[in-house]
Parts: C-alpha cells; structure tokens; sequence
C-alpha cells in the first residue's frame, strides 16, 4: 500500500469551548504507569494531560509512590494500588484497572511503569482486554515487544509511541536513517495488528505519524528536547486531545506538532541545554493560545 505523505496538509484543530460546557464535555484521562524512582514519568504525563485540557485527570501509580504523584499537580486525582510498601504494579491489579478504566474516554499506559515479569503481564492484560483508545509508551512498549505476535488483536484503539530504540525492541529491526523509509517501517508496525485502528508515533527529529496509509512528519521540535521525561509529556498531550474527542490520528499529528512548538518555545527563553521536560509544561498555554485556542 502505497503511504500518502500528508505533512503540508492543514493540522486539525481542538474544536473551541462552548460557554455551557463542564468538565465532563471535556474528558476524563487515566494515565496508568509509574514506579519506585519513576514517579515523576507518570505525573509528567498526567500535568500534561492537564494542561491540554482534559476535563479530569487520574494518575494510577503503586501504592509506595501515590503521594509523591500527588504532590507535584492538586489538580491531578490519583489512586494508589497495592500495599503501603508496593513499588511497582502488577498483573493482580489487572480487574480493578480494568474497573476504573470503564468511565474514561482515554488511556495511557507506560511511562515509568517499569519492567518485571508480573508489569508486563498486566500490560498484555490491559492492552488486549480494554476497549478505551489506550496511548501506549515507553516500559508498556518493551512489555509488547516481549511477545512476538503481541501487538495483534487489540480490544479498542490504540497509539504507539516508541522512540527508535523501542522500535527496535517491538519490531526487531533498527531504524533506518533515511525518512521516508523509517516511515516506511512505521507504517509497516502499525499494519502489523491487522486492524485500521493502530497510529503510529515514531519519535525524533521530524516524529513521524502515520496510520498506515498517511503519514506525517512534524515540523516542530529541536534538539533541547532530547532530555529524560519529554516523551512522558508527549504521552499525556496525546491522551488528553483523545479525550476531548478528536479521532486517533488527528489526536496524534497535532499532540506531536504542540509538544515540539512548546519545545520551541521554551529553547527560545531557556536555551536548548538548560530545557527539562517539566518546562515543556508551562509553555504548553502559550502554544494552545497561538493555535488559536482561547
Ligand atoms: N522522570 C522520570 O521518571 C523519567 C522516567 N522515564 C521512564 O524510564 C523508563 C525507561 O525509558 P528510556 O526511554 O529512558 O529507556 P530506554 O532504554 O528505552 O531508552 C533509552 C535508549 O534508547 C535509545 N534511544 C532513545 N531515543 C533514541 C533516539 N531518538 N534515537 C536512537 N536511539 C534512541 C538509546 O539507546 C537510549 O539510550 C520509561 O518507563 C520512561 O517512561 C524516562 O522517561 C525519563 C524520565
Ligand atoms: N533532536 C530532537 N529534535 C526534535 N525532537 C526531539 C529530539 N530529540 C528528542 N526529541 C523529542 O523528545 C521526545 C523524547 O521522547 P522519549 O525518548 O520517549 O523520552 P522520555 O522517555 O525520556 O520521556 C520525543 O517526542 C522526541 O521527538
Ligand atoms: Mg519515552
């Protein structure tokens, strides 16, 4: 199938607020992640989701680091599972995510979750029995790519997010260096699971999105983003334009095209050596405000 190159085609737009809406016309967003050392992955993502406006945000964490998430966002809800000293989630607690995934319009599962047996399981659980459009990342990428037909058969939509070196573990093959052939590969990842509901977000300079049959290479971003925790913000804009109603490829190509403009937008002020990922957040207003968003 030959992939239509749609990148100087018109970005979607996040569609204005109506004076007589609330916080439910805007979606509830459940990110799902996080570990012992790797709880700022999972509040990254939820701030994130927050500030490209998602209605309500639920940060789902093992219970040792529930109040950690807490405390880095009030607005942020979060539900700690496992006992007081549990560090990690585990395929137990698969019945009671599925639980309190059923009420929410997005998920995102990975960043910082972690990599033991019994994670990865629930991963497979979770990516395979929930219906929502799940945005799936970072360890919850390398918990797929432990099971060779693992990505097929999806219960619901499903966004990919890996950076080449989880492409490489899902897929088993390097990233080539030319563009057009990487977006050849990415196309070929998101075929793989035989539906039409799989995006593709390979990330890097020029991040390319596709659906199998467009793809698009994003304009924006710079080097200052390489730097921990930057993909984890990108996860959570994805799932909050998700939950507000967009479709999953209009979701992706714009979530991809704001995270590097905020990229931008902060090297301006900061400088690209000094930009953390946690700055991309407070650059995220200026950015919806520019889009023309009010
Ligand atoms: N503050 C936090 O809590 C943070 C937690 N993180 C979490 O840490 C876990 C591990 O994620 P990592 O991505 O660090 O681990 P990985 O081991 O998957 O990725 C790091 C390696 O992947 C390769 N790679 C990454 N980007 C590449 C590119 N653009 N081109 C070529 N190769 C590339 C490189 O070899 C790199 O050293 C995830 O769960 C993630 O969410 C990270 O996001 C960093 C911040
Ligand atoms: N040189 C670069 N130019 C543009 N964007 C970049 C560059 N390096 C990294 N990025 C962006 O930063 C993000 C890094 O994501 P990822 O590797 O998952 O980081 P982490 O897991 O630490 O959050 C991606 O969105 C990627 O496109
Ligand atoms: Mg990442």
């Amino acid at each position: 199938m030959a992939l239509k190159d749609v990148t100087s085609e018109p970005l979607p737009v996040l569609p204005a607020r109506e004076d007589e809406s609330h916080k439910g016309t805007y979606g509830r967003a459940l990110v799902v992640g996080g570990s012992r050392g790797k709880a700022g992955a999972a509040a990254l993502a939820g701030k994130a989701a927050l500030r490209s406006g998602a209605g309500l945000v639920t940060v789902l964490v093992p219970r040792a680091i529930q109040e950690t998430v807490a405390s880095f966002e009030p607005a942020m809800m979060t539900v700690g599972l496992g006992a007081s000293n549990c560090d990690e989630l585990l395929q137990e607690f698969a019945p009671e995510i599925k639980e309190l995934a059923k009420d929410k319009n997005c998920l995102a599962l990975g960043p910082g979750l972690g990599t033991s047996a019994s994670t990865f399981r629930l991963v497979h659980s979770l990516y395979h029995h929930v219906e929502q459009t799940m945005v799936v990342d970072a360890d919850a990428l390398n918990a797929m790519a432990a099971w060779s037909e693992g990505l097929k058969h999806p219960s619901g939509s499903r966004i990919l997010t890996p950076h080449p070196g989880e492409f490489e573990r899902l897929t088993g093959e390097p990233c080539a260096d030319e563009a057009r052939v990487r977006a050849e590969q990415a196309a070929a990842l998101c075929r793989r699971d035989m539906t039409d509901q799989t995006v593709v977000v390979l990330k890097g300079h020029h991040t390319i999105v596709t659906d199998g049959s467009r793809v698009s290479f994003n304009q924006t971003g710079n080097p200052g983003m390489a730097t921990g925790g930057t993909g984890d913000v990108l996860t959570g804009i994805i799932t909050a334009l998700v939950a507000q109603g967009l479709e999953t490829w209009e979701a992706a190509r714009l979530a991809v095209h704001v995270h590097g403009l905020a990229g931008d937008l902060a090297a301006e002020k900061l400088g690209q050596v000094s930009l953390i990922a946690s700055d991309l957040l407070n650059f995220l207003p200026e950015v919806f405000l520019k889009m023309g968003n009010r």
